[in-house]
Formats: C-alpha cells, structure tokens, sequence
C-alpha cells in the first residue's frame, strides 16, 4: 500500500493566534521529538488570523517535510468585493498546503450547497492546494438508510468534470455528521464499509482504477487516541481528521503516532 496517510487537526473556531502559536510550538517540538510515524503526513488547520503564527512555528521546527499547514474554507473566486471572504492565492501565500472544504458544519449551519463545495473544490485545486472534501450523513438520513445516497451524492456533485489526475491529489474525508463532536464514533468496519464501499468504489467507477487507488480517503468523527488503532487497522482507511481531540498535544501526538501503517 503506497498512499501516505493524513492526519488532519481541524482546530475549528479555536485557540487565538497567540494561543495558536504556542501551542503549534509545544505540539511539534513533541512531533520532533519522537521518530516520524513511517508514511504519515499531519496537517494543521488553524483559524484564518493564526495561519501565519502556526507557518511560522512550521518553518521553525524544520519539519515543514511531513507537517503542513491548512486551512478551514476557502472562496471561489480569486479576489474581489467579497466581504469577509478568502481565497485560494492568498491561503497558498499564506504557507497553506491544504484547504478543507465541504465541512459538514458549512453544510449544515451556514448552509453550504453541494454546488458552493464543487466550486471551492475546483478553486482549491486551481490555487495548487490539496483540498480535504468532506462527505457524510446526518442522524436522520443515516436512520433513512441514506448513507450511500448522501455521500455519492456529495462526492459526485464535488468531483463532476474533473480530470482524473486531478482527483487522485484529492483527499476525501468521510465524517458521518451524526459523530462530530459527539463521542459517538462510527466503528472501523462501518467507516471501512463506505470508505471503500461507496467513495472508494464510485472513483473507480467513474475516474478508473488509478485515481481511486491514488485517493486518499480519511474517517472523522469523534476520533481520539482509544479508537484511532480501529481505523488505522483498515488498509482502506487513509488517515483521519481530528477535531477535539487535535485541540490537545497528547492526544493528537497519539493519534498521529498511530497513523502507521502497519508493516
Ligand atoms: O473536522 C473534524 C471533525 O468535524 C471531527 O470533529 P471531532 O473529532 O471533534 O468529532
């Protein structure tokens, strides 16, 4: 298995830059500290004020080879009279590797459309960042037995009219919303299940057989250094994104160690 795993902290509406950047100080003088888990990339998602602090701790570190920084959202368009807005140039000037786009709390309380992620997903791509897509059901349609329908459905609607070299460099994270923040993980075998089941395989279907073996798909939801080991255990499973427990340098140097691919 040659994919690199991700994983992602998604540090959400916390920390202020100063608290940022010194708790990007704290985590990778831990990450340093210890060997590199073989195969793991780590990526770190501040606010928009804190980019700069924790690029900043990134270059200092010298890990900048397997430690990058994201970020949360993007806009579509390049500039212009967009109040409040960022876009994909000034993230990448900003020392961004990475973008997610399509969290499921846009979607859900700020009301993002599957067509506003397809869009943010191509400006990503056209800024030279990696976007990490985010897919998932809610409670309600997961008890509908909607989980297939609602991530083909997100995932197809993102990844319309791309190439598929393009795809490949994308990173898909599958984070039931029914498990954010909630305590209430998703088992291995059920994030396996549509991982590979139904995000893995409608790559494939549409995209071929070498962008769905280059994609790289992780779980979220409730992840944390007790269930990590679950996940890791799926070949399928290409890393995660973390949020509380990424908040914490224990338990994100934990979670990161467990990224490892078992050789
Ligand atoms: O982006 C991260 C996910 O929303 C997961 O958050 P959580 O680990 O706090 O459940």
């Amino acid at each position: 298995m040659s994919r690199s795993r991700v994983i992602a902290g998604n540090w959400k509406m916390h920390k202020t830059p100063s608290e940022a950047r010194a708790f990007a100080r704290e985590l990778l003088a831990q990450l340093g500290g210890a060997a590199r888990p073989e195969g793991v990339e780590v990526v770190l998602c501040p606010s928009f004020p804190a980019l700069t602090a924790v690029h900043a701790e990134i270059e200092r570190s010298g890990l900048g080879a397997w430690v990058s920084l994201g970020a949360q959202d993007l806009y579509w368009e390049r500039q212009g009279a967009f109040t409040g807005e960022v876009s994909g140039p000034m993230l990448a000037d900003a020392g961004c590797r990475y973008v997610i786009v399509g969290h499921s709390e846009r979607r859900h309380l700020l009301g993002e459309s599957d067509e506003w992620v397809a869009r943010k997903l191509r400006a990503a791509l056209e800024s030279g960042l990696t976007p990490i897509l985010c897919v998932g059901e809610t409670l309600e349609e997961r008890r509908q037995g909607l989980t297939e329908t609602v991530v083909s459905r997100q995932l197809e609607t993102a990844l319309e009219g791309l190439a598929a070299g393009a795809v490949a460099g994308v990173v898909v994270a599958y984070e039931p919303v029914w498990a954010i923040g909630t305590g209430e993980n998703a088992t291995g075998e059920e994030a396996h299940r549509v991982i590979d089941g139904v995000i893995r395989s409608r790559v494939r279907a549409r995209f071929g057989e070498e962008a769905a073996g280059r994609l790289r798909i992780q779980y979220g939801g409730s992840v944390n250094p007790a269930n990590i080991g679950e996940f890791m255990a799926y070949p399928s499973i290409d890393g995660a994104l973390v949020g509380g427990a990424s908040l914490k340098v224990d338990s994100f140097t934990a979670i990161v160690a467990a990224g490892r691919r078992a050789t």
